[in-house]
């Protein structure tokens, strides 16, 4: 599989935030989730991919060619950011004119097919429209220009679960087209847990790691047991405990051990959500250190 975008050595320097050596890769042909808290630095990267903040430090290579022209990379990225980039005060279709008019393989075919799916009126305004039909209206226009890569920030925060789903249902057919890859930031890990094929996780500006969804889900357990085995397991053993009166629940890489010293214990899937607190607090514990 090859390197859609690869990242190397990126640094940003704020006055209270940095962004420290971002090593990462985007594959092709796979939707890549970028999870991290608020504040972690998920926007930053995403707007040094695009172009729209300086990095200090590092190099971008886009579409496994190092000599791609500004124009071509600006084709082929379609972009949904949760900011907006739209002026208030225009139709839809007002936009969209200005937007496809900076594209230089624009689709007024596939466009017109999505604002009908998601049943937009290209006669209203801008500002009239709710947080779902923005994020609708700006995947139409994302995803007219023929672009191999679709980068989006956000995009299902304040969205009810209908959308959501309608979202991923997109986003799986954009990715069965040969060479077409996903990368999507979010801190609702429970989309991710439905499409995602890869993993980032970022936290306090630094790359925590990257891994395959799967390898990662694989790699915790959640147990389960009363708590007179909690009071005899290695507490460094275990993560995010959660101890009530009648038992207890907590997040572990080391269940194949404890699950052979204490055959009692009871061993579940754990979510994305937990293994990714899991994660975080362990680096929390140890900064704290
Ligand atoms: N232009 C800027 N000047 C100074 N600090 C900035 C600037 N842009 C971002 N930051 C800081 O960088 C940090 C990371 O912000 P960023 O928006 O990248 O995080 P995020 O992971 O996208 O968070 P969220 O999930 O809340 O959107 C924050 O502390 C923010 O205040």
């Amino acid at each position: 599989m090859e390197d859609i975008l690869r990242i190397s050595n990126i640094s940003k320097h704020f006055k209270t935030f940095s962004l420290s050596n971002i090593n990462i890769s985007i594959k092709e042909n796979c939707i890549t989730g970028f999870l991290g808290k608020n504040g972690a630095g998920k926007t930053t990267l995403i707007k040094i991919i695009l172009g729209l903040v300086h990095k200090d430090e590092g190099n971008i290579v886009y579409f496994n060619n190092p000599n791609l022209k500004k124009r071509d990379i600006k084709d082929r990225i379609g972009v949904v950011l949760d900011d907006g980039y739209f002026y208030d005060n225009l139709t839809l279709n007002q936009m969209k004119n200005l937007v496809s008019s900076t594209y230089t393989n624009w689709n007024e075919k596939k466009y017109k097919s999505y604002i009908e799916r998601f049943r937009l009126d290209e006669k209203q305004i801008i500002s009239s429209l709710s947080k779902g039909m923005k994020m609708k209206y700006a995947l139409s226009l994302a995803l007219s220009h023929n672009a191999d890569l679709l980068i989006m920030d956000e995009p299902t925060s304040g969205l009810d679960p209908e959308v959501r789903k309608e979202l991923m249902n997109i986003l799986n057919e954009y990715i069965q087209e040969d060479g077409k890859s996903v990368l999507f930031s979010t801190h609702i890990t429970s989309d991710l847990e439905q499409i995602a094929d890869e993993i980032i996780i970022i936290n306090d500006g630094k790359i925590l790691e990257q891994i395959s969804k799967d390898e990662l889900i694989e790699e915790y357990r959640l147990i389960k047991s009363n708590n007179k085995i909690l009071e005899k397991l290695n507490m460094n053993d275990l993560k995010l405990v959660n101890k009530t009166n009648y038992g207890f629940s907590a997040i572990t890489d080391k269940y194949e051990k404890l699950r052979k010293e204490f055959p009692e214990i009871i061993v579940e899937r754990a979510s994305l959500e937990d293994i990714f607190l899991a994660r975080t607090e362990v680096l929390e514990n140890e900064t704290n250190i």
